[in-house]
This record gives C-alpha cells, structure tokens and sequence, in this order.
C-alpha cells in the first residue's frame, strides 16, 4: 500500500460531494492502492450534515479511506491537501443577477485561494467545480500566488463527456470509440463543442453527421445540458457531475493515456491567441500529473467564431469581478 494522500472537498455535504466523495473513497479517482484521508469542508449551517457524511462513511469501511476530517474552517480542510475540489459555491437566489453571483462566489473563492496557498501542498492539484466555474477558477489562482497557475483548474469535464455521448448516441456507437472531441471555453451556454477533429472508430464524425445536426441540434443540446437536467430533475446534475470530476483529476494525476480531454486552464501563453488571463477550456492531453494544451490544430472561420463569443463572455466575467482580482 502507497502513503496516504489527502483529498479536500468544500461542499462536503452538497449534491455532488454526495456522489464525489464516496467516488473518491472507493479508488475510483487514484486507483485500488492509494489511500486517502479525506477533508470535507462545509460552511457552519450545514456541518450537522456533514456529519452524517462522515458517519456514512464509517459505515461503509472503505478499505482506502485512511481517515476523515469534517470542518468549517477552510485552513484546516486544505492543511497538507494533496487534491482539492472546490465544489461548494453560492446558489443563485431570488431576484439576483449574475452579476451579484459573480461577486458573491468571488468573495468564497478568494478566500478559499488564500487558504490553499497558505495551508495545502505546494503541488496540490485544484479542480473548481461550483458554478461559474471557470471565473471562480480565475479568483483562486489570483489569490494563490504561491501555487503554480497550472495546478489550478475549471472543471469542464462534463461538457465533454455529453459531447460524447450525443455523437455516440447518434452514430449509433459507444463513447468508448468517440475520440478527438473539443469543448472550448466558458462551462456555460456560450461553451463551444466542437467535432472538427472527433473520430468514431478512426473515421471522422463530419462524414457521418450533416451540419444542420451539428449546428442546430448537436451544439445547443450540449451547451443547455446542464438546464435540460434542471428541468427534468428539479436539481442540478449532481451524479453525472461527479462522475466528471473524478475523470477529470484521474486523468490529470494518472495521464489520458494520448486522449484528448477537455479542462478549463490558465490560457497564458496558448497557441490559439485566447486572452491570455483566463480559466479557457482547451484540448489536452495529460502525462506524468501535467496537462499540455494540443498544438497545431486548424481552427476554422466558424471555429474561430465561436471561440470568440465564449472568449468575450469569460472576459466580462472577469471584468464584473475585477475589483475581487
Ligand atoms: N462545472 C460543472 O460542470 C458543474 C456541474 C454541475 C454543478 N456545478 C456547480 O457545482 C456547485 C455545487 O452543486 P451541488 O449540486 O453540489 O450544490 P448543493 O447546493 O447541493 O451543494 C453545495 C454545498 O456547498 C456548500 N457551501 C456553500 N458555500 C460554501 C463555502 N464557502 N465553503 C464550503 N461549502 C460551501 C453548501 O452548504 C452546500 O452544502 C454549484 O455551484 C453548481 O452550479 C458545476
Ligand atoms: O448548475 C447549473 O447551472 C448546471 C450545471 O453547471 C451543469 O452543467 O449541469
């Protein structure tokens, strides 16, 4: 058996962590020798919650959990944390703008960067999962100098892995031979799927499917998924959530493998002329714990378009919480 490592989850006792944690707990993210102590954190009105997690946890005598830690306090969640994902974030609420999301998660994300650079380890590997995502993303790394900024990540996982399964779906095959698939940008309505290089068994997806599927039907599908699930659940996704985010932290700890995957990075210094201060969903592939974006790709006119469009959303993102920055 390895040494321990120590995974943090903040809205421990949320939706997804319900789903996430036990995930993790199982192996599923690190594999069947690696335990893991793990390090729930929840805001105060919620740790009576939190403690029937862990009392369920206990009761599920995980081989690989090596201990559990239940706390308010987000220094104490991230001491040491080896894996952090950030899951817990304010819900929009009557009557409030995006806006005043924005700046209500930039003040929790803020405070959860300074935490992580001053408490985890100076490797941890962060994965942002509570919406929006990718801008709270931006606000950790920015309160994190000591962290290096490729450590810190959006998770648009879940984009990527419905593109999957609608061309599958479609096709007529299975998501284990859809490969090559992009999701650029914001994990939001204006994300840009993308199928210009996807290939099912080799052969590539533009020769199988007609355009008209893929702009009006293919595209909106995949970006107004998550209110599809809303609308039928009364919820948000929470399983198939955490499903992506242990694909998307076992494929960065353990390498892709050579597949392409699609995660939310610090866009500084990218091939494809991105605004280089954004959490931007690119192509990557993942090798020894590092991710590196796909170079060289042909970017079509109506690529480049979409592209921009996802681009200007994020960057007003940004500009809507630049005094937080
Ligand atoms: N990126 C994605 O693909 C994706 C997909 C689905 C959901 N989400 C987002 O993930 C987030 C969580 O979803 P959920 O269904 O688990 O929601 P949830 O409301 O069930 O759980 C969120 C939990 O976070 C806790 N929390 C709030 N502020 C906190 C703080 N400062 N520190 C620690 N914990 C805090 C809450 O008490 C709550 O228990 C939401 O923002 C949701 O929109 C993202
Ligand atoms: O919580 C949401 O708004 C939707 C969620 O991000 C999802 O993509 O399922």
């Amino acid at each position: 058996m390895k040494a321990p490592v120590r995974v943090a989850v903040t809205g421990a006792a949320g939706q997804i962590a319900y789903s996430l944690i036990f995930r993790v707990a199982h192996g599923d993210m690190l594999g069947p020798d690696q335990p893991v102590i793990l390090q729930l954190l929840e805001i105060p009105p919620a740790m009576g919650a939190l403690n029937g997690v862990a009392m369920e946890l206990n009761d599920c005598a995980y081989p690989l959990v090596a201990g559990i830690v239940a706390t308010d306090d987000a220094n104490v969640a991230f001491k040491d944390a080896d894996y952090a994902f950030l899951v817990g974030a304010r819900p929009r609420g009557p009557g409030m703008e995006r806006s005043d999301l924005l700046e209500a998660n930039a003040k929790i994300f803020s405070a959860q960067g300074k935490a992580l650079n001053d408490h985890a380890s100076p490797q941890v590997k962060v994965l942002v999962v509570g919406n929006p995502a990718n801008t709270n993303a931006l606000i950790t790394l920015r309160n994190a100098p000591k962290l290096n900024p490729k450590n810190i990540t959006a998770m648009m996982r879940l984009d990527h892995n419905r593109s999957m399964s609608q061309i599958a779906e479609k096709v007529g095959s299975h998501t284990t031979r859809v490969e090559k698939v992009v999701v650029w940008g914001n994990h939001s309505a204006t994300q840009y799927p993308d199928i210009s290089y996807a290939t099912v068994d080799g052969q590539p997806v533009k020769e199988k499917v007609d355009n008209e599927w893929y702009e009006n039907t293919f595209i909106p599908t995949v970006q107004q998924r998550g209110a599809a699930i809303i609308k039928a659940r009364g919820a948000s996704s929470a399983a198939s959530a955490a499903c992506a985010a242990v694909d998307h932290m076992r494929d960065w700890a353990l390498g892709s493998k050579g597949k392409w995957v699609s995660m939310g990075v610090y866009s500084a210094g990218n091939p494809y002329g991105v605004d280089e201060n954004l959490m931007f969903s690119f192509p990557i592939t993942t090798e020894n714990g590092e991710w590196k974006i796909v170079e060289g790709l042909a970017v079509s006119e109506f690529s480049r378009k979409m592209i921009a469009k996802t681009e200007a959303e994020l960057v007003g993102e940004r500009e809507a919480i630049a005094n937080l920055l």
